[in-house]
C-alpha cells in the first residue's frame, strides 16, 4: 500500500465534503470507497462528529448473543491469542456481524471509542468504514484512515476480512486496525491484513468442524431416539456379523445386555440361517417366522433383514457394508388377523342378566375362575348362555388377548386339524404355499373356546391334549414346535362324564379341560329369571328399532312362565324379538307370541301329531338317511339331499346329529 497518498485522499474527502466535488473523480479514491461516502452523505452522516454509533435494544441484543453464540466462542479466544502475542500496542481488534454490529473488541481501548457489544459501527451510522465496505465487497481490504468518512478516523490504518459459513454466506467480519502515529507502522502494517485473513481462516474451519459436529451429535441423537422408539428389536451387524447396535427392545427379546453383544458376532447370541444368508448374498428378508429362546421362554417372533449398502451401489454383493435386523412380536400380526376376524368377546359379566339365587352363585363362582388361568369346562343345555360366560371369563381375565372360538361340531371333520394346529407350506393338495398358522396359534395369549367340545373327534383329541400338556404346537407338515400359551374355556349339553364312561371322550383329555367346572341351570330351573330376562330382551329389541317399549300382558306373563323352555334363554330371546315384531300397540298379549310357546306339544296334544311328521322331523330323518346312505360323506349326503354342504352342517349342528 503507498502511503504517500495519504494527504492527497484527505484533500478529495475534504473537497467532496466542502465543495461536492465529485470523489469517484479523483485518481487517488478507489472508486468502491468514494460510492461509499456518497451513500454515507445521503444517510446523514455527520462526518466531524466523533461518536455517533448507536445501540440495539437489551432484546436485540440477547437475540444476536444467541445467534452468533457459535462465532464469539470461536473467534473471541483467538484474537485475545493474537493480540497477547503482539508486542507492539496501539493496536486493537474487532468482530463485527455481517450487517456492522459490535460483537467483541480487544486492544488499546485508550485510542479507540468505547465500544461494546451490540453497538451499531454499519456504513449508514458511521459512514465509510473497513469492516463494512469489506462485508459489501466480501473480500478483504485494507483502509488508510482518510478512507473513512469520519474525519477522527483519519490517523487510523485498518485491515478488514469477511467470515463466511460452511455455506458460503457471510456471518461476520474481522477487522484490525492501529493509529498512523504508531511506530514502526508501514513494517506491521504490512502484515496486518496478512494475519486477520489467517485468523478468519482458522475461524472459519473451527467453525466448520464444530458445525459438523454439532449436524454429527444430532443426527447420531436422532437415530439414537428413532432406534428407541421403533417398535420391536433391532440390530446392525457391521459385513462380518459383527453387532455395531442393539436397541433395548432386541435386548430384552434376546435376553441379554447390549455389553454382551456390541463387537460380538451374532451368533453367539442368535443362531439362524437367514442371517448367515444375506451377509453372504445381501439379499433382503422379510416377514420370517423365527422361534427365540431367551433363556426364560420361548417366544415366537417376525424377522426382516435389510442390507446396508451405500446409495450408488447396484450391485449390493459387492458393496454390503453390513445389515439391519428388525424383530416384531407375531402377537402383533396374530392380533391384527384376530381383529380383522372379529376373533374378540364382547359381553362380561356385566351383561349376564339374572336374579336367581343359584345362577348368582353360579356367576360369582366364573368371577372367581376368571382371575384363575385355569381351563374351565361349562355345561349346560343349548342356549343356557354357556358362551355368554365364556366371553365373560374372557374379558375379566385378558380382556386384550384373542377370543378364538370354534364349534367343534360345526368344523368339517378333515379340515378340524389343519384349522386348529396350521399347516405347513404344501403340506397338502390345496394348502397355501407359505402355509398358515392354526386357530390355536392365533388364541396365543388369550382364550381358546371349544364350543360342543363333545363332538371333537376322538383322533383329534390326543393331539389336542398333547398342545395343552405341552404348551407347544407342530403346525400339520411342519418340523418345528411353535410355543403357546393360551386358556380353554370348553362348552358342552352333552354330559362328558358319561360320555367319558362310553370311550366316547378321552378322559384324560375330559380332566385337562375340566380343571373348573361350571353348571348353567336350564331356564325352567329359574323361573323367577323368566319374567325379567324377556323384559330385558323386550327393551333391547325395542330400543334397537326405535319403538316405544311395550308392556308385557299379564295373560302373555302367564304363558312364559308355564312355558317349559327348552331352547332355554336364546329360545326366550327370539321369542320376545318375534313378539316386539308382531305387536302393533303397546301391549304384547299372549297371541303376539309364537306359536310353540301358546301351543306347545304336550304329552295330551301329541297324539293329534302322532301320524304327521313335523317338518323338523321329517327334515332330521332324510338328513340321518343320507348319511348312511353315503358312509356320513358329507359332500354326497348334500348332493342326494339337494343341499350346500355348508347348509347340511348348520343343519347337523341345529339338530345336534353326529356324523
Ligand atoms: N343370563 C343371560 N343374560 C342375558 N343374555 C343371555 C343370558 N343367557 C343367555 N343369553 C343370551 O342368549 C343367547 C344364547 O346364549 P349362548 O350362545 O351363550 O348360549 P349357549 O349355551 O352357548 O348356546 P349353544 O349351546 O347353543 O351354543 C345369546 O344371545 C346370549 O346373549
Amino acid at each position: 500500500m503507498d502511503f504517500s497518498i495519504w494527504g492527497k485522499v484527505k484533500e478529495a474527502k475534504l473537497r467532496y465534503l466542502e465543495q461536492n466535488e465529485d470523489p469517484r473523480k479523483s485518481p487517488y479514491v478507489p472508486i468502491e470507497v468514494a460510492e461509499s461516502w456518497i451513500r454515507s452523505k445521503n444517510y446523514g452522516v455527520d462526518p466531524y462528529k466523533s461518536v455517533q454509533a448507536h445501540q440495539l435494544s437489551p432484546k436485540e441484543k440477547i437475540v444476536l448473543a444467541e445467534r452468533k453464540e457459535m462465532l464469539i466462542q470461536t473467534a473471541v479466544p483467538l484474537m485475545k491469542k493474537y493480540l497477547s502475542l503482539l508486542s507492539a500496542s496501539g493496536y486493537t481488534m474487532l468482530l463485527t456481524d455481517e450487517r456492522g454490529v459490535i460483537l467483541f473488541i480487544e486492544g488499546d481501548k485508550e485510542k479507540v471509542p468505547e465500544e461494546e457489544f451490540g453497538t451499531i459501527v454499519s456504513e449508514d451510522v458511521t459512514g465509510t468504514n473497513a469492516h463494512t465496505l469489506c462485508a459489501i465487497l466480501r473480500k478483504p481490504v485494507q483502509f488508510i484512515g482518510p478512507y473513512n468518512y469520519c474525519i477522527h478516523l483519519d490517523e487510523n490504518i485498518v485491515s478488514s476480512t469477511p467470515i463466511f459459513d460452511q455455506y458460503g454466506d457471510l456471518i461476520g467480519t474481522l477487522t484490525i486496525y492501529q493509529l498512523f502515529a504508531e511506530k514502526d507502522i508501514y513494517n506491521m502494517q504490512a502484515h496486518s491484513l496478512g494475519w486477520i485473513t489467517s485468523m478468519a481462516y482458522a475461524i472459519e474451519n473451527q467453525l466448520k468442524l464444530k458445525q459438523a459436529n454439532e449436524e454429527l451429535s444430532l443426527s447420531n441423537g436422532t437415530l439414537e431416539a428413532t432406534l428407541a422408539v421403533v417398535e420391536g428389536g433391532l440390530i446392525t451387524l457391521d459385513k462380518r456379523g459383527m453387532t455395531a447396535h442393539i436397541n433395548n427392545e432386541g435386548c430384552r427379546i434376546l435376553g441379554i445386555t447390549q455389553e454382551e453383544t456390541l463387537g460380538e458376532h451374532f451368533t453367539k447370541y442368535l443362531q439362524n440361517d437367514k442371517i448367515t444368508g444375506i451377509l453372504k448374498d445381501g439379499k433382503a428378508v422379510s416377514n420370517h417366522e423365527i422361534i427365540i429362546d431367551n433363556g426364560e421362554t420361548e417366544k415366537q417372533y417376525v424377522m426382516s433383514i435389510y442390507p446396508i449398502v451405500p446409495q450408488d451401489t447396484c450391485n449390493i454383493n459387492d458393496k454390503l457394508n453390513g445389515i439391519v435386523i428388525h424383530l416384531s412380536r407375531i402377537e402383533n400380526i396374530k392380533k391384527l388377523v384376530n381383529d380383522w376376524r372379529g376373533a374378540s368377546a364382547t359381553y362380561s359379566f356385566e351383561d349376564i342378566q339374572g336374579k336367581d339365587p343359584l345362577f348368582l352363585k353360579i356367576v360369582g363362582i366364573a368371577r372367581q375362575y376368571s382371575k384363575l388361568y385355569a381351563n374351565v369346562l361349562i355345561h349346560g343345555e343349548s342356549g343356557t348362555g354357556k358362551e355368554l360366560f365364556a366371553q365373560a371369563i374372557h374379558n375379566a381375565s385378558c380382556p386384550e388377548g384373542p377370543f378364538i372360538s370354534i364349534n367343534c361340531s360345526a368344523m368339517p371333520r378333515n379340515l378340524i386339524e389343519s384349522e386348529l394346529f396350521g399347516y405347513e407350506g404344501g403340506a397338502f393338495t390345496g394348502a397355501e404355499r407359505k402355509g398358515r398358522p392354526g386357530l390355536i396359534e392365533l388364541a396365543n395369549e388369550g382364550t381358546l373356546f371349544l364350543d360342543e367340545i363333545g363332538d371333537m373327534p376322538l383322533e383329534i383329541q390326543p393331539v389336542l391334549l398333547r398342545v395343552l400338556e405341552e404348551k407347544k404346537v407342530m403346525r400339520v407338515g411342519g418340523k418345528k414346535y411353535i410355543p403357546v400359551s393360551f386358556r380353554v374355556i370348553s362348552a358342552s349339553n352333552k354330559n362328558l362324564n358319561i360320555m367319558v364312561q362310553e370311550k366316547t371322550f378321552r378322559e384324560d383329555l375330559y380332566y385337562r379341560l375340566a380343571v373348573f367346572k361350571l353348571q348353567i341351570p336350564p331356564l325352567r330351573k329359574r323361573p323367577d329369571d323368566i319374567i325379567s330376562l324377556a323384559q330385558f330382551f323386550i327393551k333391547g329389541t325395542s330400543q334397537k328399532v326405535g319403538r316405544k317399549m311395550p308392556v308385557l300382558s299379564k295373560a302373555a306373563q302367564k304363558v312364559i312362565k308355564e312355558y317349559a323352555w327348552p331352547g332355554n334363554v336364546r329360545q326366550l330371546e327370539n321369542s320376545m324379538v318375534y313378539a316386539v315384531s308382531l305387536t302393533q300397540g303397546d301391549v304384547i298379549g299372549a297371541e303376539d307370541l309364537p306359536d310353540d310357546i301358546t301351543n306347545p306339544i304336550t304329552p295330551e296334544n301329541s297324539r293329534l301329531f302322532s301320524s304327521v311328521m313335523s317338518l323338523r322331523e321329517m327334515e332330521i330323518t332324510a338328513i340321518k338317511n343320507a348319511l348312511e346312505q353315503t358312509n356320513q360323506n358329507i359332500a354326497n349326503a348334500a348332493n342326494i339331499l339337494g343341499l350346500g354342504k355348508s347348509t347340511l352342517y348348520k343343519k347337523l349342528k341345529e339338530y345336534h346329529l353326529e356324523y
